[in-house]
């Protein structure tokens, strides 16, 4: 199925997203939700065994999305615990963290327990605003996760390429340039992009089916 996609480059991901908001009026509390929410779905997906799941959430909505991956995952009946090394002061992240709290998901700053007793890893430190090189203390934890081969699951890409090498990545909205030749599960997520603008912007996106959050592309 990956033949007939289009992928976006960050400029053209950033200008999608630009036009989500001011465009079409959506709110990225909304967006997030119905990311997150594909992501906990495509991880059910992909590894329906697992049980202790860790997420590495970073500052901007890449980290939102698995705040709500977290809550979704924690319904689902998976154990998740957060990684939050860098706080934001934004009111929408104050919010997902107190959600994840009353919902006694634990929320640690830094990498303190064993990687090995974590079944697999959602990472959702950057999105398409990442831009390198990669600061500290987040070269440190990419390079403590990717040493202990735990099965990674990255959220829109892989956080920090080619050093993050994930097993199964969600693209959200349409799949960007750096997965072209990506090798393992690949899902689509955010099923929430106007007809209007997928026709305007030949985005080509797979149909969902039924009532789907997700595609599995390969
Ligand atoms: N348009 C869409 O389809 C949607 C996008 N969402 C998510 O939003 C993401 C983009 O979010 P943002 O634009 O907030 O940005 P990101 O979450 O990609 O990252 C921005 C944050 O990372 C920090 N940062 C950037 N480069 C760094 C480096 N080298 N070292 C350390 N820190 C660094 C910045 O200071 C900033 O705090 C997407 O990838 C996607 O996951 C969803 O939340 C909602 C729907
Ligand atoms: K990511």
């Amino acid at each position: 199925m990956t033949s007939t996609i289009r992928f976006l480059g960050q400029n053209e991901a950033i200008k999608i997203d630009e036009d989500l908001f001011n465009r079409f009026g959506f709110k990225v509390e909304q967006l997030m939700e119905l990311a997150g929410l594909a992501t906990a779905q495509a991880v059910y997906d992909w590894k329906p065994e697992a049980k202790k799941v860790l997420l590495l959430c970073g500052p901007g909505n890449n980290g939102g999305d698995g705040f709500v991956c977290a809550r979704h995952l924690q319904m689902f009946g998976y154990s998740p615990t957060i990684v939050y090394p860098k706080e934001s002061r934004n009111e929408l992240m104050k919010g997902l963290v107190a959600q994840c709290e009353g919902m006694e998901i634990p929320i640690e700053r830094q990498l303190s327990q064993e990687l090995a007793s974590f079944d697999i890893v959602v990472d959702a430190l950057f999105g398409f605003s990442f831009k390198p090189p990669i600061r500290e203390p987040f070269g440190e934890i990419i390079r403590k996760v990717q040493a202990s081969e735990r099965p990674i699951f990255s959220i829109d890409i892989p956080s920090e390429v080619p050093h993050f090498t994930p097993k199964a990545v969600i693209s959200l909205t349409a799949p960007k340039l750096c997965m072209q030749y990506f090798k393992g599960s690949h899902y689509l997520g955010g099923r929430f992009v106007p007809r209007k603008m997928i026709d305007e912007r030949e985005l080509r996106i797979p149909v969902y089916t039924g009532s789907n959050q997700f595609v599995k592309l390969q």
